[in-house]
């Protein structure tokens, strides 16, 4: 069964002049995880792969392409987590780096501590020799539309978010059935400055314990807090449900509970895997046994070889 690599790009509704390029984007991604899993690496190489190409897609919200807080300025947050060790790190509110996943990463590493923030995560930046970037090189057309949109009276950036931008995010299980999940976003649409969501938090935005599996989440970050979503679902798996049943479990009890939308993307170290969203949509893809595993809308599932060419399915292009 083993090894697999699943990525999301964010639960919402994605708009139709974007579905086939969010399809592609994690397809790509999911392919560029698997090859470093391919080649023998660990599933926290794999997940950092692809998390790191998603953020450098700016039809995403994490990196390139994140939504803006309420100063039209982008503050980053991301996690990685190892099932075989529990070790962890993060970054929140990071400003003027590409690849927030990549500095996590680094806390994870080359410090003792399990997250950093804002001007600190930034010097930690400096101190390990990762570039720092204009701030104008991370924001799209688009953020910069939206956030402007959100500033108009009445305007209601949280629904507004669950209809359009997506978090990023992978989990995935190696040879040696080690599993590993990482998350990366730019949060929530015209947030608070200083906002730290669920993506950081270990338990929320993701979580990997060798003895249940990997999961990472996306949805409304406050909601997520409330039901740690993805230490539930591995909850659930730890009582014998499979990856699939526990999933929906997870966001059903999000939604029962809280009245929340999400999605995750879940392994266990068998290699079996979920792409599992209550919200409209969430592109999601998935490699393993040299297949590649996509959709978009609730109930699509498209296959193919992995070494054929992308294939378009939605209507839009
Ligand atoms: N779209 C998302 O998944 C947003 C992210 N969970 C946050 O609240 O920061």
């Amino acid at each position: 069964m083993l090894p697999v690599v699943v990525v999301h790009g964010g639960a919402g509704h994605v708009p139709k002049e974007r579905s086939e390029k969010a399809t592609m984007g994690v397809s790509s991604a999911a392919r560029s995880g698997y090859l470093v899993l391919q080649g023998g690496g660990s599933s926290m190489d794999a997940v950092v792969a692809a998390v790191s190409q998603l953020e450098n897609n700016p039809l995403f919200n994490a990196g390139c392409g994140s939504v803006l807080n309420v100063k039209g300025e982008v503050e980053m947050d991301a996690l990685v987590m190892d099932g075989k060790t529990l070790c962890s790190g993060a970054v929140s509110a990071v400003r003027n780096i590409a690849n927030p996943v990549e500095l996590a990463r680094m806390v994870m590493d080359k410090t003792s501590h399990a997250c950093l923030t804002a001007e600190g995560a930034s010097m930690f930046a400096r101190s390990m020799g990762v570039p720092e970037v204009p701030h104008e090189s991370l924001v799209t057309e688009y953020s910069r539309m939206r956030w402007r949109k959100n500033l108009e009276p009445g305007a209601d950036p949280v629904a507004c978010q669950m209809g359009k931008m997506g978090t990023v995010g992978a989990v995935a299980v190696d040879v040696e059935g080690n599993v590993a999940c990482a998350t990366s976003t730019g949060g929530m649409m015209n947030k608070m400055e200083g906002r730290v969501g669920d993506t950081p938090c270990i338990g929320s935005g993701g979580y990997a314990d060798n003895h249940s599996g990997a999961v990472s989440t996306t949805g409304h970050g406050e909601t997520i807090m409330k039901v740690t979503l993805a230490r539930l679902i591995l909850f659930y798996m730890e009582q014998g449900h499979s990856v699939e049943a526990a999933s929906d479990m997870g966001l059903a009890y999000m939604k029962s509970r809280v009245d929340g939308l999400g999605g995750v993307v879940t392994v266990d170290p068998q290699g079996n895997w979920a792409a599992r969203f209550s919200s409209l949509q969430m592109a999601w893809a998935a490699a393993q046994k040299d297949m590649l595993h996509y959709g978009l809308y609730v109930g699509e599932h498209w296959s193919q070889n992995i070494q054929e060419p992308h294939s378009p399915h939605h209507a839009d292009i």
